[in-house]
């Protein structure tokens, strides 16, 4: 009668598979996995799952040791009168069983009921070659047990069972009667030790001694599962107790582990070694758990239809760690943990607690019971040891300390999935008359001509337009003439290219020129002078303001961005007049005196800005190379223009140099100037010397500048940037007006461009009205 297969699956992967029907199992199937897993197997865990009795917690946690949770339609034996038989109509589902055989994508299915706890991974089942093998069955050994299966999926056996599964044809109304049936005589039995089935009146404990090192798995048949039962609800050291506490002891090292953490449990060589007899010392610690076995009634009530399932999913979902409590223990004497016992009762009761209890036990817990009536403290050890309630395994993760689990689920995971399914329909396809065409005429047509090059930009800067001769070569090189860089530089006679920046040209290499006496020739813009003009004492006359100050392409560029600036900020868009866009170099070029009140030392009497002194290059250090300067081996190339030799330069001195230099101009600002000076007269902070402006350099300019006009408002440039707002526009309106002649000409004594500039700014209305 069995279809064998051999053909029609088509999968590679073995695995095991449990089958979960409803939560009440959950701990046992978290309790295969973890047995297997722990066991090293290597082959992947399945949970087959029905979603409309199975909660999404439930699943959940299916899913933190399962490697595939699969969802299978529930088969519902339609005539459940045989499972009265046996008196487990909680079994109405158990035909589910038969999707086993539809997971053609697996090679092999080693199944395992979820009240089965293995006591090592039996991976060799996967070797059988048979299609179908099982266990003898304790109660009627010519049969096998449904609880541990090995199968070859195959939709032939899948048909053929389902036919029976609908006709209900099965003698004792489950799964086990009805695959006997199907495979009767033709199937593969295989050992005892695989489906090791205890009771509490377990019948024949030689052979369990003789065989018990050999046993794999141990199969907790009938209504009265451990987790049920509760801890304590065998205590012996008969075989069957052995094997419940081989039950607790896996559940205990993957859902007491959290306790551990918290140092309220200590492992205890039960949990790791149930076979050693020390639960009546454990009895006192762990009384809470002792809690009441599933009833009969109360199963079958639960079971009888698909909506008390239903509730009682919403149930665990609702009182999720609560209701996972009660299955384990009923510690809390408190209302609201009794009225939670009683919801939970749905599947819980306690009347059967005693019978399944030694006297011994009764006695203390009764002992408890009244204690805690009567509203006593607990006893200090039982403080110590109480059980915290149930945490997911999820929650125990200390995310500073351990890596994230091995299984862990993945973020919204209980979010609604659309499931949709390839069409059945059978109609052939029947493909459109046409397609449309697709667009012609599409193709890139190259440009024939090249596009014109865009006209060079405007200079802006002197060294644009004047980009200076490098004046360092490397010696493997042709000295450069001009390097072009850009459009702009294309503009840029060579023959102009003579004032030095130092902050300017090619920065990688370190060798200079020896004659720059010709590029000093004639400067068009101010020349940085070089250090050589003061090399003796460069910093006795060093003047703080800064060489760009005159150059009248910067200025003139600073006065527009202070316009545009101002012309934005107090809405002065009408009375601003912004350098046209189309003036020429030469406007550019011509001598303004715009917006400084003061001048600048000329390039005689300003020493050269300080320079980083080029790194001495040495290109030939193989050999070869012209003649040395220095009575050194290596031969050495003149020095760039105004760049100290590195032997001159004392990084340390010139700093001391620098510190002492601003010291003593403080003290000249302190002494001379302090009269007319409208600034306080307190020294800037230290470091801050540095920072003065040009309005300061005016100031103490007895050494190096002219004298700063009196009353001064925003006189320069740069103080105009910062006091911005301070200023009325009246007063700066002239300032950047454009109008060239509003303030005096530079000098040593200038009372009266102070004069002239007073006027000036005293005049009403003078903003330009342009
Ligand atoms: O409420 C339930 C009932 C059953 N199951 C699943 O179905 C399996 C079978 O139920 P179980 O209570 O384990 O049955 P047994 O007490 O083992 O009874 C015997 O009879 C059953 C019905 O024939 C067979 O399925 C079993 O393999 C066989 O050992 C369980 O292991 C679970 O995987 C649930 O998930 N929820
Ligand atoms: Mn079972």
């Amino acid at each position: 009668m069995a279809v064998q297969g051999g053909g029609g699956w088509t999968g590679e992967e073995d695995v095991y598979a449990t089958l979960l029907l409803t939560d009440t199992y959950l701990p046992g199937a978290l309790v295969l996995a973890h047995s297997l897993r722990d066991a090293a197997t290597t082959k992947k865990l399945v949970a087959l799952v029905t979603l409309d009795t199975v909660s999404a917690e439930a699943i959940t946690e299916l899913k933190s040791v399962y490697h595939y949770v699969i969802p299978v339609p529930r088969i519902l034996n339609v005539q459940p009168a045989n499972l009265q038989l046996m008196n487990r109509t909680d079994l109405h589902s158990a035909f589910t069983k038969i999707n086993l055989w539809k997971q053609t994508q697996f090679r092999k299915i080693v199944y395992i009921d979820a009240d089965v706890v293995a006591y090592r991974a039996p991976d060799e089942l996967f070797d059988i070659t048979h299609p179908f093998s099982a266990a003898p069955d304790i109660g009627w050994p010519d049969l096998f047990n449904t609880g541990v299966m090995v199968l070859t999926p195959n939709m032939g056996d899948y048909y053929a069972m389902m036919a029976m599964a609908e006709r209900g044809i099965s003698f004792d109304g489950a799964d086990q009667g009805l695959i006997n049936t199907h495979f009767r005589n033709n199937y593969n039995r295989i050992s005892f030790a695989y489906n090791v089935t205890p009771s509490a009146h377990y019948q024949y404990i030689p052979a369990f001694r003789h065989f018990q090192s050999s046993i794999n798995m141990v199969h907790f048949i009938g209504s009265d599962k451990p987790w049920f039962q509760g801890r304590h609800a065998s205590t012996g050291s008969s075989p069957f107790d052995e094997m419940i506490g081989r039950w607790w002891a896996v559940y205990d090292r993957h859902y007491r582990a959290a306790y551990l953490t918290k140092g309220e449990y200590q492992p205890r060589s039960s949990h790791i070694e149930p076979f050693s007899k020390q639960h009546s010392d454990e009895h006192h610690g762990h009384v809470h758990y002792e809690n009441p076995p599933t009833t009969q009634s109360q199963v079958q009530h639960h079971h009888h239809d698909a909506s008390s399932s239903a509730v009682h999913s919403q149930h665990y979902h609702q009182h999720d760690s609560a209701q996972y409590h009660d299955i384990h223990s009923h510690q809390a004497p408190s209302p609201q943990a009794s009225m939670q016992q009683h919801e939970s009762s749905s599947f819980v009761s306690s009347d059967a607690v005693s019978s399944s209890r030694n006297n011994e036990d009764n006695q203390a817990k009764a002992g408890e019971e009244q204690i805690r009536a009567q509203g006593l403290p607990p006893p200090p050890a039982e403080e110590e040891q109480k059980p915290p309630p149930f945490e997911p395994s999820m929650s125990s993760w200390d995310a500073q300390r351990q890596p994230p689990p091995a299984e862990s689920k993945p973020e919204a995971i209980n979010f609604p999935a659309t499931t949709y399914e390839m069409s059945t329909s059978t109609a052939p396809f029947i493909p459109p008359q046409h397609y449309p065409s697709p667009p012609k005429g599409m193709w890139y047509e190259v440009p024939k001509e090249a596009p014109a090059a865009s006209a060079p930009l405007k200079p802006i800067f002197p060294w644009e337009a004047n980009r200076p001769k490098p004046s360092r070569i490397f010696l493997d090189e042709a000295p450069r003439v001009t390097q072009e860089v850009g459009t702009r530089d294309s503009n840029a006679p060579s023959g102009e290219q003579q004032h030095v920046f130092e902050t300017e040209p090619a920065v990688e290499s370190s060798v200079t020129e020896s004659s720059t006496v010709e590029q000093k020739s004639e400067p068009v813009t101010p020349v940085t002078p070089t250090i050589q003009i003061s090399l003796a004492d460069p910093w006795t006359s060093y003047s703080l303001s800064n060489a760009w100050d005159e150059v009248p392409e910067i200025e003139r560029y600073v006065d527009t961005i202070q316009k545009h600036q101002r012309s934005r900020s107090r809405k002065f868009s009408g009375t601003i007049n912004l350098p046209s866009p189309g003036e020429s170099v030469e406007d550019i070029t011509r001598p303004r005196r715009g917006s400084k009140l003061t001048d600048f030392p000329s390039e005689a009497e300003r020493p050269s800005l300080p320079v980083t002194p080029a790194p001495i290059h040495r290109p030939w250090f193989w050999g070869g190379g012209p003649s040395t300067s220095q009575g050194d081996s290596a031969p050495v190339l003149p020095a760039a223009v105004g760049v100290p030799g590195q032997s001159d330069w004392d990084p340390m001195a010139q700093l001391q140099k620098l510190a002492t230099q601003h010291s003593e101009e403080l003290l000249k600002r302190l002494d001379g100037s302090g009269g007319d000076s409208e600034l306080p007269l307190r020294p800037a902070p230290l470091g801050s010397e540095a920072l003065v402006s040009p309005t300061y350099v005016a100031r103490s300019a007895q050494v190096l500048s002219p004298q700063p006009v009196k009353g001064s408002a925003g006189s320069s440039s740069v103080l105009d940037l910062v006091t911005d707002e301070e200023i009325a526009p009246e007063v700066i309106a002239p300032l950047f007006s454009g109008e060239e002649n509003v303030f005096s000409k530079p000098g040593p004594t200038s009372e009266g461009s102070s004069l002239e500039r007073g006027e000036s700014l005293g005049s009403p209305g003078s903003p330009t009205a342009s």
